[in-house]
Formats: C-alpha cells, sequence, structure tokens
C-alpha cells in the first residue's frame, strides 16, 4: 500500500532548506506531493517574484519529489481531498496549525497524520538558507 506524502510552499527561490524539507517529506512515506503556493495564497510575506508554474517547475525537478502540482486559487483543500494523502508534512516554520489542519482534516472525512519537519540551519558562514534573505542580500549588492 502506497504512503502519499504532502508537502507545500512558495519555493520562489529554491535553496537547501527547502532540499531539506522536501527530502524530510519525502522520507515520511513512499510518494511526494508538493503543492506549490499561488501567489493569491501567499498573504502572510511579501508576494514570490517568481510565476507559480516556474516554482512548481524547479521543486518538480528535485529528485525527493514524484510530483509538483501548482495549489488552488481558493480552497486549499481541494489537492488534498484530490490526492487524498497518508501525511501532510509542515515546514518547520510554516505559519499553518497543525491542530487546525487535523480538525479540518476530520471534518472533511479526510484520515491523514499532520507532521511538522525539522529545519537546516545555516552551515558555511555565507550560506543563505532563506528566500527572503537572499533577496535581500540581491538588493544589498545589486539594488
Ligand atoms: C495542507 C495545506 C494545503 C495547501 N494547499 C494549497 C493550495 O491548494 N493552494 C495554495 O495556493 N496554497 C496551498 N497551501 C500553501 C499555503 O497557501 C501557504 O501559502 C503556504 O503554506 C506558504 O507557506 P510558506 O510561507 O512556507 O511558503 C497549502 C498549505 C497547506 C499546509
Ligand atoms: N532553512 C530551512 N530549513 C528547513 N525547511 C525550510 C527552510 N527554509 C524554508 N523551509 C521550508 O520550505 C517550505 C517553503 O518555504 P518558503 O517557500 O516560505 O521558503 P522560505 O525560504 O522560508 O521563504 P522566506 O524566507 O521568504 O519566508 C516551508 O515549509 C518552509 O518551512
Amino acid at each position: 500500500m502506497t504512503r502519499t506524502v504532502i508537502a507545500q510552499g512558495t519555493f520562489d527561490i529554491l535553496h537547501p532548506g527547502h532540499v531539506h524539507y522536501l527530502e524530510e517529506a519525502a522520507a515520511m512515506g513512499d510518494e511526494l506531493y508538493v503543492i506549490v503556493a499561488r501567489k493569491a495564497n501567499v498573504d502572510h510575506k511579501e508576494a514570490p517574484i517568481c510565476p507559480a508554474t516556474q516554482r512548481r517547475d524547479v521543486v518538480g525537478a528535485l529528485q525527493a519529489v514524484d510530483e509538483a502540482i501548482l495549489g488552488h486559487e481558493a480552497d486549499i483543500f481541494v489537492p488534498i481531498e484530490e490526492i487524498d494523502p497518508d501525511v501532510i508534512a509542515l515546514g518547520h516554520d510554516q505559519h499553518h496549525d497543525a491542530e487546525a489542519i487535523e480538525t479540518e482534516l476530520e471534518r472533511r472525512g479526510i484520515d491523514c497524520a499532520v507532521e511538522r519537519a525539522s529545519g537546516r540551519e545555516p552551515t558555511g558562514e555565507d550560506e543563505i538558507l532563506s528566500t527572503r534573505h537572499i533577496i535581500d542580500r540581491i538588493l544589498e549588492r545589486r539594488g
């Protein structure tokens, strides 16, 4: 019985922190689907620079990812109902409340565990594992 995992995020400028998250999510099951957030749903921080199709294509090229899909524009649970995963892997700092997701999953009759992945801290002194910080550095050096 294939164990399906879902991960999600904006993935605007990909970095090793994303790879860490997606590899950890992939290890939670046999197949990893990644839902790429639509610009309209990224309302808790600056809008992504890159279009959703581009962000999907880059995430989908990662070895750990079986399929990357564009998220639903209005209801974030639509892809969950379609894929019917065994696990939803939240990112270490993802702003979603696991309990709220579990409650909604139950309400929709979806039997799925909600796990949280760990964070990857920078190793080299110059490593930069945050899209926002990458953009800040670009603005500093090229702005
Ligand atoms: C269970 C779950 C399902 C999601 N489904 C969608 C979706 O269908 N469409 C979408 O635009 N974003 C979806 N998202 C992503 C959220 O909209 C949010 O933008 C994303 O979690 C941003 O996270 P980040 O700040 O880590 O990039 C989903 C997130 C979770 C936790
Ligand atoms: N350094 C990291 N270690 C582990 N997971 C990470 C790391 N950075 C991001 N993630 C995870 O990757 C997913 C997508 O995150 P997102 O696209 O918001 O990237 P980000 O680098 O956190 O962006 P920003 O810095 O602009 O908030 C989220 O689940 C997030 O928790």
